[in-house]
C-alpha cells in the first residue's frame, strides 16, 4: 500500500491539512449512513473514549487519533461508530489540553451531535477518570458507562449492546480475544523464566461496560501506583469493588491503533467497506445497458456489487442515499454536461460529508467533437470542481468494437480499472482519462 511511504503518512497525518476542502460536505444531523441493528435497552448508557495520548509507538508526531484515514480524522470514525447507536446518550471524548481546539473542529467539521470533549490526564486511567468525573452522577446514576479506546474504530452495534447488558447485569463486562502468541515471564537477565498455559488466557480488548457505580468507587479507591502504571479497568473494578466482570468474545477487528501500520491497515479496512457497492447510471441507451450488464458480472467478481439504474429519477433517487460509489455511462458525443449533473446532485443529497465518494465517467463513443486530448482536459476540469465537494472523478475511455473477443477484453478492462478505482480512490489517478 503506498501510504507506508513515512513523508506521505506524514502528510496524511498533518492536522493542519484540510481533511475536507469543500462547504458541501453535509449530512443531516444524527442521522448516519449505517442501518441500525433495532436493539434497545431501558437504562442510560453513556460512553468514555480516551483519546489523550500521544501515540508515541507510531513514531509520528501527530497523535494517531487525529491521524486522517481518507480525509477523515481516526477518532471521527469512533465517534460515528457510538453516535449511530440509538440508545447511546452521549459520548465524552477525552483528549490532551493542546488538542481541545483540534477536537472541537472535529465535532464540527462531520456534524458529530452527541459529542462533549473534556481534558484529559497524564496517564489513559486519570484520562478516563476525567471522563467518568464529567458524565457526574446525575448523568451516571443507574447508567452504564461504556470505555472504548478512541484508537479502536472498528465496534458493531451488537456487541456494544452485549457488553452493555452484561455490566448492567454484573456490574462490569468486558471484550476479550484469543492470544495470538504464547505470554512468558523473563528473568532479569533476559532468560525464559516461566510460560503460561495459553489456552487458559485472553487478551483484554476494548470495549468493556461498567455501572456507573462500579466505575466511579473504583476510581475513587484506586491506588497512585494504579494510575500510574495500570493498563486495565476491569481489574480495578475486580480489585476495588469486588466486581468479577462478565467477559465476552469479539470479534477480529477489535484491535487497537498502536503502530504506524495499524493506520494503514485501518485505511484499508475502510476502504473495503466502501467498496462493496455501486450504483451504474446507463443513461437509458440499449448499448450502456448491454455495457453496464457486462460490467455487472466482471465489476460482481472481483467483489463489488453493481445496481444498474437508466438515471436517478424517481425510484432510482434511492441510490443516492445509499450508494458511495458511482459509474456514469456515456454513449455518444462526450457532454461534460451529464457529469456536472450527477455532481451537483450528489452535492444536494448531502452524501460525501463523512467520505469521499468516487465518480467514475465511462466514455464509450468512437466519433466525437472532442479529441482525445479535448475529453481528457474536460474529465480535468470537472475533477477539480468535484474535489472541492469530496468527490474523485475519474474517467475511462472506452473504444467500441464489433469484434466479439475485442470487445470482451475491453469490457474486462473497464471492470478492472473501476475495481482498482473504487477500491484504491487514489488521489494520484483523480481527473485521469483511462484507456480501456
Ligand atoms: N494519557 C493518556 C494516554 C492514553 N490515552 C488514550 O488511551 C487509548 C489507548 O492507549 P494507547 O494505545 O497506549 O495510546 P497512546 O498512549 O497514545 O500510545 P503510546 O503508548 O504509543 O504513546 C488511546 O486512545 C489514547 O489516546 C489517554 O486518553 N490519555
Ligand atoms: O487493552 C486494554 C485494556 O484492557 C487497553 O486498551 C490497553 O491496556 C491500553 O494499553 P496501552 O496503553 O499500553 O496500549
Amino acid at each position: 500500500m503506498e501510504v507506508n511511504d513515512t513523508d506521505v503518512r506524514r502528510e496524511r497525518c498533518d492536522p493542519d491539512r484540510p481533511a475536507h476542502p469543500g462547504v458541501f460536505l453535509t449530512r443531516e444531523a444524527g442521522k448516519s449512513d449505517h442501518q441500525p441493528a433495532g436493539l434497545s435497552v431501558d437504562f442510560p448508557v453513556s460512553v468514555v473514549l480516551p483519546a489523550g495520548g500521544t501515540g508515541e509507538r507510531t513514531g509520528l508526531r501527530t497523535p494517531k487519533q487525529f491521524c486522517s484515514l481518507l480525509g477523515r480524522p481516526l477518532i471521527s470514525y469512533t465517534v460515528q461508530a457510538f453516535e449511530r447507536v440509538s440508545w447511546i446518550q452521549s459520548v465524552v471524548v477525552v483528549v490532551a489540553e493542546e488538542n481541545m481546539d483540534l477536537m472541537t473542529d472535529v465535532v464540527q467539521r462531520f456534524r458529530h451531535t452527541k459529542v462533549r470533549a473534556v481534558p484529559g490526564g497524564s496517564t489513559r486511567h486519570r484520562s478516563i477518570w476525567n471522563g467518568v468525573l464529567a458524565l457526574g452522577e446525575g448523568e451516571g446514576e443507574g447508567a452504564v458507562v461504556i470505555v472504548h479506546d478512541a484508537v479502536r474504530p472498528f465496534v458493531d452495534e451488537d456487541l456494544l449492546y452485549k457488553i452493555a447488558t452484561a455490566a448492567k447485569e454484573h456490574g462490569a463486562a468486558g471484550a476479550i480475544r484469543p492470544l495470538v502468541s504464547t505470554v512468558i515471564a523473563t528473568t532479569s537477565e533476559g532468560y525464559l523464566d516461566h510460560s503460561l498455559e495459553r489456552a487458559k488466557y485472553r487478551a483484554s480488548e476494548m470495549p468493556q461496560g461498567f455501572t456507573y457505580d462500579v466505575i466511579s468507587r473504583a476510581y475513587q479507591r484506586c491506588s497512585e501506583s494504579d494510575f500510574e502504571f495500570g493498563t486495565e479497568c476491569l481489574h480495578l473494578a475486580l480489585q476495588y469493588c469486588g466486581t468479577n466482570a462478565k467477559l465476552i468474545q469479539g470479534p477480529p477487528t477489535l484491535w487497537k491503533v498502536t503502530y504506524k501500520r495499524d493506520l494503514a491497515a485501518a485505511e484499508s479496512i475502510i476502504k473495503d467497506a466502501l467498496s462493496r457497492s455501486a450504483c451504474v447510471i446507463t443513461g437509458g441507451s440499449a448499448s450502456g445497458a448491454a455495457l453496464a450488464g457486462a460490467l455487472r458480472e466482471a465489476v460482481g467478481a472481483l467483489g463489488t456489487e453493481l445496481e444498474v439504474v437508466p438515471d436517478l429519477r424517481g425510484e432510482n433517487a434511492r441510490c443516492l442515499a445509499k450508494e458511495g460509489n458511482f459509474i456514469l455511462v456515456s454513449v455518444g458525443p462526450s457532454r461534460p454536461s451529464e457529469v456536472e449533473a450527477l455532481l451537483t446532485e450528489l452535492e444536494a443529497a448531502n452524501r460525501a460529508l463523512l467520505h469521499p465518494l468516487v465518480v467514475i465517467w465511462v466514455h464509450m463513443s468512437d466519433s466525437d467533437e472532442l479529441s482525445v486530448s479535448g475529453r481528457a482536459a474536460a474529465v480535468m476540469d470537472l475533477s477539480s470542481a468535484a474535489k472541492l465537494r469530496n468527490i474523485l472523478l475519474y474517467g475511462i475511455q472506452l473504444h467500441p468494437s464489433k469484434d466479439a473477443e475485442r470487445w470482451e477484453r475491453s469490457v474486462s478492462r473497464v471492470a478492472e480499472l473501476t475495481s482498482v478505482l473504487i477500491r484504491d480512490r487514489s488521489p494520484a489517478l483523480v481527473g485521469q482519462l483511462l484507456q480501456a
